[in-house]
Parts: structure tokens; C-alpha cells; sequence
């Protein structure tokens, strides 16, 4: 674990409460800001983290311990990625530098880290919801604090967030709602939302109006040319009176703002205004993403979730593994190389064109793509509406976030067995994200919907062979890869792809047989050739390729062939596909008391290291496997 390296932490050394904030001055919170930074840079170039985000909310931060009570008032930070410098104001300073690593401080805001985390975060759009929860509860129980959430506009392009607007102008309760405006998701924002809050919109829809207005009042005879010369000269008060508050408006929030997110003195001048009104207020802040530190300010997105790098200088700190080309490359190349010779094909992405490996995609074909916002569940069904017309949606998400379109995958694409390739990113154990990042739910959550494939590739090549299975494949296909690089596997170029429920037996055995699934093949052909070698047992090895359909016929075979199985995946043993194999031997009536071992995600939320430490600590990594091997042919 790392140790901490500060050169400067007397400031906040000295605090022995975060309501010790509200006592000091204006300079004293401008040198905290100077020392929180530090601390963010020194410790994230080490433990790899959210950089850019949590320095953008450094004076934001300290503006709302100091104007509202750390003690009574409640703040739900969305995504809580930004959230550094509150950890380091409220008590965390001295476990700050284990950030995100194993036993460590988590990432993310988590009520059983801190008292002062109020809620647990990770996936966005949630603080207005949860916000407003505290606030009706603050009500039945007849208490008076203030309840602040505070959300980014990336975070804003989500439904869910308007859900809570809406309910919350409806009920008219005190609730404080902070609007983190820095123009960014982890990509530049996007959609009408994002134009609105720079006032693009207004001036476009201005501009129309304008036009309109100046061609009709030039054709009133005699006074019209006049007219429309007094109109122009009041154009600029014309303007100005369509502002972003406009829209919170309509949900019955009274807006304030925008308001300089880094000028500490007018924050707290501010909250200090807010919190004496009454009702939903909509506090609307402009930030700089990444600001005080020129790299993340250069490179926002680069620096929005950063692995280690030198502080000085902002470079990556290069290691091995990072020469080999991620999964996510590997399916956005091939991608690309699939779409060019079919127009039908159109990429989709929520948020993060980066992080699922569009951004050549994007550039290479313009018109189809499509980044919709943090929308997971309006990606879904959109792609569905395209589907429905003859197209091949491509829907590229982080496993974990897909969670939230499940209805939309049930009841807009399976229902309707439409051709949409859902491409599951980050399946598995991601590492230091923990908890609410692992993407380990999703064999159990799509298996059971009728019409869908699932697939997971056993390295990178596997990957871009059953990229190509799946969108040839007419009804709705899962794909699910691992975050990280593979075993170097270099895809076949030549246009193969994999029948739909065909597996591969990857090596034969005698003392007993492995079934492993997608991340989990390799580690465990390691594991018995090992094994073999050491002269121990003799294993075969089966790459099971598809959760569903399941190759049945092979399976029922291999339970007649051996008494001793291991079956390993890296997702949830309930619901995953050990059950997928265990409920097909049954059905076919072949289980005759062969020894069975299942290593999977067991029934806790794995929690936040190192991806290899977390696969060793559940017992599926190489040495797991191997174990279980052993423990097979002891018995
Ligand atoms: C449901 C969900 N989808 C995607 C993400 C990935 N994600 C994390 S932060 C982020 C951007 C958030 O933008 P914003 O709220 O403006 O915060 P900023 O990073 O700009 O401070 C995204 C897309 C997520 N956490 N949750
Ligand atoms: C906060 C968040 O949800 C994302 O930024 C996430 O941390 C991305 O992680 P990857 O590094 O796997 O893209
Ligand atoms: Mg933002």
C-alpha cells in the first residue's frame, strides 16, 4: 500500500472537525485549496483515480463546509468521483493516500467509510432522488437541516435526474440542488441540455425568432423598417432574458446563478442567501475541470479517470502490460473494419467514447454514431427504434451501467427479437472502482430473457470473431469482455465467425474437466498445464464461448465422459453460468453424482484492489483454479 508523501498538510492537520471549516477566513480556505489540491495530485499520480473532476470542486467544497454545518446538513454528491477533497475535510486524511486500493478508502462516498457520507454513489444521476428522500424524511421527522445535492451537468443528461426535479418542484420542500457546470461529462457533454446551459440554445433559438420577427415587421408599409431598427438596438436585453434557469423554472425551482465556481467569497455569499429561503432551489455553479492543475485542465477527459503518472509532469507511467492493445481497442477496431463494409452498422455509446473504445469510430463514421448521454436506458431502446428499421445498433456499455436498461433490454429489444448487439464492456471484476464498478451481474441478469445470445471471448481475438457472430446474428446478442488487455491473441482478419452456441474443447484430460467461461479460459489452461507438468492430474479443459444458447450437446457429453468438474467465471455463481450448466445437466438428466466445483463472484459485493488481488481474493484467479483442480482429484 502507498505511503503518504505530502510536503504540506498542516492546514488541514489542523482541522479536528469538518465544522472547524466555518471558522476560518477567506485567506485561510484560499491556502486549503492550495494544500486539498496537492494532496489530490501527489496521491491520484500514485494510486491512479478521479483527478480532473475532484479538483474542479476544491472551492466549491470548501464554500459548503463552511456555509452550511458538516454535523446536521446533509450532502449526496452524484457520482461522488468528485468527492476528494471531501474525504480530506471530513476526516479521511490520514487513510487518504489507500485510495482505492485494497483495504483502503474507497473512490466513491460510502456511509460505512464516513458519517459524513451520507449515501453510497458510483453510477450518476442519483442525488436528486436520494436528496429528496432526506428531505420527506427530514419532514416526517419534524428535524430542520439542510439537504444539498450536488450534480454535475454530465450527470444532468440522465432521466433519472429530471424524475427527481420533477417530484421535487411538485412537493415544494427545502431542498438545495448544486449544478456543477464545467461543460464536461468525461468527453465534452452533449445534447440540447448542454447547449441550453451555455446559452447556445438561446441565442439559436433567439436568432430564429429574430429572423422570423424582423422579416414580418418589414413588410408593415410605411413604419416597419423603422421598427425593426428600434428592435435591434434592444436585442441584447432581448437576449438576455432567456437564461438556463428557464428550465428550472418550469420544474418550480427557483434558480440562482450561474455563479463563479472557484470564487470562494461569492459561494459562500451565496449559500448563505440560499439557505434562509424556502422551497426547491437550484444553485447553478461554473467550474473548470480540473482546474490548479495545467495537465487536467489541458486533458480533462484524459485526467478525468487517470491511472498513475508522474506529478510533474502529467505523463503516464508506462507499464508492461500497457503495450498490448485493451479489449476495448480490440472492439473498436474491429468495429470499424466491420462497419466499413456495412452501412447498416451504427455505434452507440453512453457517455463514454473513450472508455468503450468509439472515438475512432466516431471520427471514421460521423453519421453513425452516437453518443446519447448518460442515458443507459434511452441508449437501449434507441437503438431498438433503429433496429426496427433494418439497421445494427451496436450498444457499446460498461457492464455495470447496463443494469439500468434492463427493462428496456426485455421489453424493446427481446420482446421484439430485434437485431441489437449489446457490447458489455468491463465484465467482470474491474479493480479499483470496487463495488458499484464490477460488472459482474450481467450473465445472470440477461440469461434468463428469451431471444438473447450471450457470448464471452476468451481473449481478444475470440472477441472480434464473436463481435462479427453477433451482429450477423438477426435477434439480440450480449457480448461481454473484461476491462484490461487479454493474452495478446491477434484477431483473424479473414471473416470467420463462430456459429451461435458452439464451444471449444481446448484440451483434453483424464482425471477430471474444467468449464470456464470468457476472462477465466486462459488462467485456468495455465492452471492445469501446470498441473500436468508437475505430474499432479491431468485436466481437459473446456471454453464454454456462450452462457446462451448453451453448447448443450458437448455438455451433456462431457458429463457422461468425467466424474470431476470445475466450472469457473468471473461473474455471480447465483444465476451465472455454472447455474446455466448445472440447470442443462439436469434437464437432460446426466448428473449421476459426478463431484462438482463452482468458483464464481459469491453472493457479497467484492469490494475495491487491485484486479488480480480481487480475482486471487474469490478464488479465480490461476491459483484458485488449480486448487479447486487438486481438491477434485484428492476427493
Ligand atoms: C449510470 C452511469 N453511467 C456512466 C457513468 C460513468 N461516468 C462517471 S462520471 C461521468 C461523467 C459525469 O459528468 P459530470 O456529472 O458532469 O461530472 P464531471 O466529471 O464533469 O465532474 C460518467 C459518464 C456512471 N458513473 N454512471
Ligand atoms: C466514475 C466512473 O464511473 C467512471 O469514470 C469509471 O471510473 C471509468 O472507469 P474505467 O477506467 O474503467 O473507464
Ligand atoms: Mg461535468
Amino acid at each position: 500500500m502507498q505511503q503518504p508523501l505530502y510536503t504540506r498538510t498542516d492546514g488541514l492537520a489542523s482541522l479536528t472537525s469538518p465544522t472547524d471549516i466555518r471558522k476560518l477566513g477567506f485567506e485561510e480556505l484560499a491556502s486549503l485549496a492550495t494544500e486539498l489540491r496537492e494532496i489530490i495530485i501527489q496521491t491520484v499520480s500514485r494510486t491512479g483515480g478521479h483527478l480532473a473532476p475532484s479538483l474542479g470542486v476544491v472551492e466549491l467544497t470548501l464554500a459548503l463546509l463552511k456555509s452550511f454545518h458538516a454535523d446536521q446538513d446533509r450532502f449526496i454528491w452524484d457520482v461522488g468521483h468528485q468527492a476528494y477533497a471531501y474525504k480530506l475535510l471530513t476526516g479521511r486524511l490520514d487513510r487518504f493516500h489507500t485510495l482505492r486500493q485494497l483495504g483502503g478508502i474507497s473512490g466513491f462516498p460510502r456511509c460505512d467509510e464516513s458519517p459524513y457520507d451520507c449515501f453510497g454513489v458510483g453510477h450518476s444521476s442519483t442525488s436528486i432522488s436520494a436528496g429528496l428522500g432526506m428531505v420527506v424524511a427530514r419532514d416526517l421527522n419534524r428535524l430542520r437541516h439542510h439537504v444539498v445535492s450536488i450534480i454535475g451537468d454530465g450527470s444532468m443528461t440522465a432521466g433519472l435526474a429530471y424524475e427527481g426535479l420533477n417530484q421535487a418542484g411538485g412537493l415544494e420542500k427545502n431542498f438545495i440542488v448544486v449544478l456543477n457546470d464545467n461543460e464536461m461529462s468525461i468527453s465534452k457533454n452533449v445534447g440540447a441540455l448542454s447547449s441550453f446551459l451555455s446559452k447556445r440554445f438561446a441565442s439559436r433559438w433567439v436568432m430564429r425568432l429574430k429572423k422570423e420577427t424582423e422579416a414580418w415587421i418589414n413588410q408593415i408599409p410605411k413604419i416597419g423598417t423603422e421598427l425593426v431598427g428600434y428592435l435591434k438596438r434592444g436585442e441584447d436585453s432581448f437576449k438576455g432574458f432567456f437564461t438556463p434557469g428557464m428550465l428550472f423554472e418550469a420544474f418550480d425551482f427557483t434558480y440562482v446563478g450561474p455563479i463563479n465556481g472557484h470564487d470562494i467569497r461569492e459561494l459562500v455569499s451565496v449559500f448563505n442567501r440560499v439557505k434562509q429561503l424556502e422551497g426547491p432551489i437550484l444553485v447553478h455553479v461554473l467550474t473548470k475541470k480540473g482546474k490548479g492543475y495545467e495537465p487536467a485542465e489541458k486533458n480533462p477527459t484524459h485526467f478525468h479517470g487517470v491511472g498513475c503518472f508522474e506529478p510533474e509532469t502529467g505523463k503516464a507511467k508506462k507499464f508492461a502490460a500497457c503495450s498490448l492493445p485493451s479489449y476495448t481497442d480490440i472492439f473498436g477496431k474491429t468495429l470499424c473494419e466491420l462497419a466499413a463494409k456495412d452501412d447498416k452498422i451504427v455505434a452507440i455509446t453512453a457517455a463514454m467514447p473513450e472508455g468503450t473504445g468509439l472515438t475512432h469510430f466516431a471520427r471514421t463514421f460521423p453519421d453513425r454514431f452516437f453518443d446519447v448521454g448518460i442515458c443507459e436506458q434511452h441508449a437501449v431502446t434507441f437503438a431498438a427504434g433503429l433496429a426496427a428499421q433494418g439497421f445494427k445498433p451496436v450498444v457499446a456499455i460498461y457492464s455495470t451501467f447496463l443494469q439500468r436498461a434492463y427493462d428496456q433490454i426485455v421489453h424493446d429489444v427481446c420482446l421484439q427479437n430485434l437485431n441489437v448487439t449489446l457490447c458489455l464492456d468491463r465484465g467482470g471484476l474491474v479493480g479499483e472502482d470496487g463495488a458499484t464498478h464490477h460488472g459482474v451481474f450481467d450473465f445472470a441478469y440477461l440469461r434468463h430473457i428469451p431471444n438473447m445470445s450471450i457470448m464471452a471471448p476468451k481473449d481478444e481475438a475470440e472477441l472480434a470473431t464473436l463481435l462479427r457472430t453477433a451482429i450477423a446474428h438477426p435477434g439480440p446478442a450480449a457480448l461481454r469482455y473484461p476491462r484490461g488487455v487479454g493474452t495478446g491473441a491477434v484477431p483473424d482478419r479473414n471473416g470467420v465467425s463462430i456459429p451461435l452456441g458452439q464451444g471449444e474443447l481446448i484440451k483434453d484430460g483424464t482425471d477430471g474437466c474444467v468449464i470456464a467461461v470468457g476472462s477465466r479460459v486462459h488462467p485456468a489452461l495455465e492452471a492445469i498445464q501446470e498441473l500436468e507438468a508437475e505430474h499432479k492430474c491431468s485436466f481437459a479443459l473446456y471454453n464454454l464461448r456462450f452462457v446462451k444458447p448453451l453448447p448443450q450437446k458437448d455438455l451433456v457429453d462431457l458429463a457422461g465422459r468425467f466424474a470431476s468438474f470445475v466450472l469457473v467465471e468471473e461473474g455471480t455463481l447465483a444465476g451465472g453460468m455454472s447455474s446455466a450448466v448445472l440447470e442443462c445437466w439436469t434437464d437432460h438428466g446426466v448428473l449421476n453424482g459426478q463431484a462438482i466445483k463452482r468458483l464464481g463472484i459469491p453472493d457479497v459485493f467484492v469490494e475495491h484492489g487491485a484486479q488480480k488481488d480481487l480475482r486471487r481474493l474469490v478464488g479465480i484467479g490461476k491459483q484458485g483454479i488449480r486448487k479447486a483442480c487438486l481438491a477434485m482429484t484428492a476427493g
